[in-house]
């Protein structure tokens, strides 16, 4: 039987997402999960493939707005929900979906889709390129020492109810999206993913706690939501603090909330794994090696309306190259580019027939987009190729961002 792709009615969801939990291996998530999956599912943008009247395969879309170089909020496609039931892998559902969202997103004038992946080796044949990293840091505070930057100690710390704190920590993460590219605008529920705490959630930890960071007036300036791991042993409590999210709008509240977090009693390590790469905690601790840090991929970019995705950012150095650019998947990005940026960073990117001054795939300029992975490293793997000589040091530090980009949540 040949099997149909249709947009997702909304009384198909249950079978929809249960075949997606299958599709990761069958075990259910919690009801607090699942029912809030299904408030954010935007249903004319997802995708189910049927063979007679079993789902066999999904994908979704988020309607995000993407921070990128400059601050500006760009529309992307959070692509989502993507899995193809074991009985019906590599004879290409996937490869048809990829094709029939890449066209979805383009004709609804998107510029930019990004994933997190399940296995980074997944996308990069769509033309994702890994965009941003994520910072793990595992900290031993019977050892490692805070140091902490004037104004900490004036600084009020409460602990409140997570639910009752929330509008004042989501005044503070509104502020912080301008300025770190990778950081999604909050569209109405999200918020409400960094308060999920269903047993299956903690980790063997506590329910989640919050504490804020106040200054004199009592405005909140940082927040950090946590569990506490009990752990005893013959010798005593080892216990363990688990980050969920820590965000701060000045140094010295963000010093004030590590400190309280290192300083839980009962408790040997605190532990954070969706951290920005370039976290102060790293400049705070006496002693990085004890923190332990781990990166690994984060966020996947794909460039869909490659001119419009590259106008829509700022460049941190004026620029005048000309990319030939490789998109198989995508063949309307193809071709030969000039890129240029003048000093205020504002850019244009038009077609020419001028000779190219650097070549690469679509996958690297995902890659160097959001400003965290330079050009330069990527020539250095051999995946951009400098064909005037100046072109690739002139274009790498027009593309680098002075910080790294983040994405903090998964979706
Ligand atoms: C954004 C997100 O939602 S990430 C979640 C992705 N989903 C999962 O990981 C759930 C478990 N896995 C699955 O459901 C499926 O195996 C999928 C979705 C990863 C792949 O679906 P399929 O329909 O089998 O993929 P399809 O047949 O279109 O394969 C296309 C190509 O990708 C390759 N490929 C597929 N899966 C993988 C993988 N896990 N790792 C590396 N390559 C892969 C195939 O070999 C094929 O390569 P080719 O073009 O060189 O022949």
């Amino acid at each position: 039987m040949a099997l149909e792709t249709r947009v997702l009615q909304a009384d198909e969801w249950d079978v929809w997402y249960d075949h997606l939990e299958l599709a990761f291996g069958g075990v259910p998530e919690s009801s607090e999960e699942r029912d809030l999956y299904k408030s954010l599912t935007e249903h004319e943008r997802s995708l189910a493939v049927w063979d007679g009247d079993t789902c066999v395969g999904s994908a979704g879309a988020f309607s995000f707005r993407l921070s990128v170089p400059g601050g500006a909020l760009v529309p992307a496609a959070g692509v989502t929900m993507v899995g193809v039931a074991p009985t019906h892998r590599r004879r290409g559902v996937l490869t048809s979906l990829m094709r029939r969202q890449m066209d979805d997103f383009r004709a609804g004038g998107e510029p930019l889709a990004v994933l997190t992946a399940s296995e980074p080796a997944i996308y990069g044949r769509f033309g994702y390129g890994t965009g941003t990293y994520s910072l793990a840091v595992d900290i031993d505070t019977t050892r490692v020492r805070l140091s902490v930057p004037p104004g900490t100690d004036e600084l009020r710390l409460r602990l409140v109810d997570p639910e009752k704190a929330l509008p004042e920590c989501e005044r503070v993460y509104a502020e912080l999206v301008s300025r770190r590219p990778g950081m999604t605008a909050r569209q109405p529920l999200w918020e409400r993913l960094a308060l999920l705490d269903p047993p299956s959630m903690r980790a063997g930890g506590s329910p989640l706690k919050c504490v804020v960071a106040e200054r004199e007036d009592g405005a909140v300036v940082g927040y950090a939501r946590y569990r506490v791991k009990a752990d005893w042993d013959l010798t005593g409590s080892e216990g363990k603090v688990l980050v969920n999210d820590l965000d701060a709008l000045d140094p010295a509240a963000e010093a004030a909330l590590w400190r309280y977090l290192f300083e839980i009693d009962l408790t040997w390590s605190v532990r954070a794994t969706k951290r920005p790469v370039d976290d102060p905690v790293l400049h705070l601790v006496s002693d990085v090696r004890r923190a332990r840090p781990m990166t690994r991929d984060s966020l996947h970019v794909r460039l869909v309306d490659l001119p419009a995705a590259l106008e829509a950012r700022t460049y941190g150095a004026p620029l005048d190259v000309v990319v030939e650019v490789e998109d198989t998947f995508c063949p309307w990005n193809e071709g030969r580019w000039r890129l240029s940026a003048d000093a205020k960073g504002e850019a244009r990117c038009v077609r020419t027939a001028d000779p190219a001054d650097l070549e690469l795939s679509v996958r690297e300029l995902g890659s160097a987009y959001l400003g965290g992975i330079t050009l330069t490293s990527l020539a250095a793997a051999g995946r951009v190729r400098e064909l005037r000589a100046g072109a690739l040091t002139e274009a790498s530090r027009a593309f680098a961002g002075d910080v790294a980009p983040w994405l903090p949540h998964g979706f």
